[in-house]
């Protein structure tokens, strides 16, 4: 049965975001996910989910210049230094939280010179893959889409494959976010069969496509997908990173089928 987490960066801003975590745990979500922790004291956070009982599955690396466009800098090159400071304050944060991944977004870029993106991309990887897994960290990288991002430097499930086969760190992972995929190549069921059974997808994330509101809504069949997730023995988390349509709460009725109580 798929476990699925709460994204408390779009769910539940109905609160104030302290307040999320509440809300998610009422709901009976036992886990949360959100972008980032940094504006936030480690313990306070840490209290919210012992308080409600909650695990933290993920969260991102410092994206460099959030509020000014950037969308991570880990393929950036000059930016290295950046990029280490970022990761060693993110497993500062996930000791704390206890939680065992982090994603560390790429960032954008403009067209032409992609090797020296790719090698600092690698390179930053690299290390940061390192010094996670003395943590007992895994560092996550997602392709997403270029309608919601253009110029994102991954984009492609394949693309982010070759990156962890070559970097070939047992703690780096692909993030497949399943909205994403779908827009940018479909066939998510043969991605997920191909993909899955390699050990080198550490989380799912999903919402509907094309406008990211509920999963049951649009172009996905979950019915289907949880299903095929189920076939192939995934026992990671599924991240509900979606922007619901009306109430977070009132918009959970998709989740029904797939518990095993009448929450
Ligand atoms: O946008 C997404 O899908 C993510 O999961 C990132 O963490 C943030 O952009
Ligand atoms: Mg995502």
């Amino acid at each position: 049965m798929p476990r699925f987490a709460a994204n408390l960066s779009m769910m539940y801003t109905e609160h104030d975001f302290l307040d999320r975590f509440a809300a998610a745990a009422a709901d009976g979500f036992e886990a949360v996910e959100y972008l980032f922790p940094y504006a936030y004291d480690a313990a306070e956070l840490r209290r919210r989910l012992d308080d409600h009982g909650l695990r933290q599955v993920l969260f991102n690396a410092p994206p460099g210049a959030w509020e000014s466009g950037e969308r991570g800098i880990a393929a950036l090159p000059g930016r290295e230094a950046e990029v280490r400071s970022g990761i060693g304050r993110a497993l500062e944060y996930a000791a704390e939280l206890g939680c065992p991944r982090v994603h560390v977004m790429a960032g954008l870029v403009g067209p032409g010179d992609s090797a020296k993106h790719r090698d600092t991309y690698l390179a930053n990887l690299t290390r940061a893959a390192e010094r996670a897994a003395a943590a007992g960290v895994d560092i996550l990288i997602e392709p997403i889409n270029g309608r919601d991002m253009p110029g994102y430097f991954l984009n492609r499930q394949s693309e982010a494959h070759t990156v962890v086969r070559e970097v070939g760190a047992p703690n780096l992972k692909v993030q497949l976010d399943l909205y994403h995929c779908q827009i940018v190549e479909g066939d998510l069921t043969t991605t997920l069969r191909r993909d899955l059974p390699t050990g080198r997808v550490g989380h799912l994330q999903i919402a509907g496509v094309p406008d990211r509101h509920e999963p049951d809504r649009g172009e996905l069949d979950i019915r289907h997908l949880f299903g095929v997730i189920d076939d192939l023995g995934f026992d990671g988390w599924i991240g509900c990173e979606y922007i619901p349509r009306a109430g977070t709460s009132e918009g959970l009725g998709w989740r029904h089928d797939y518990r095993g109580d009448n929450a």
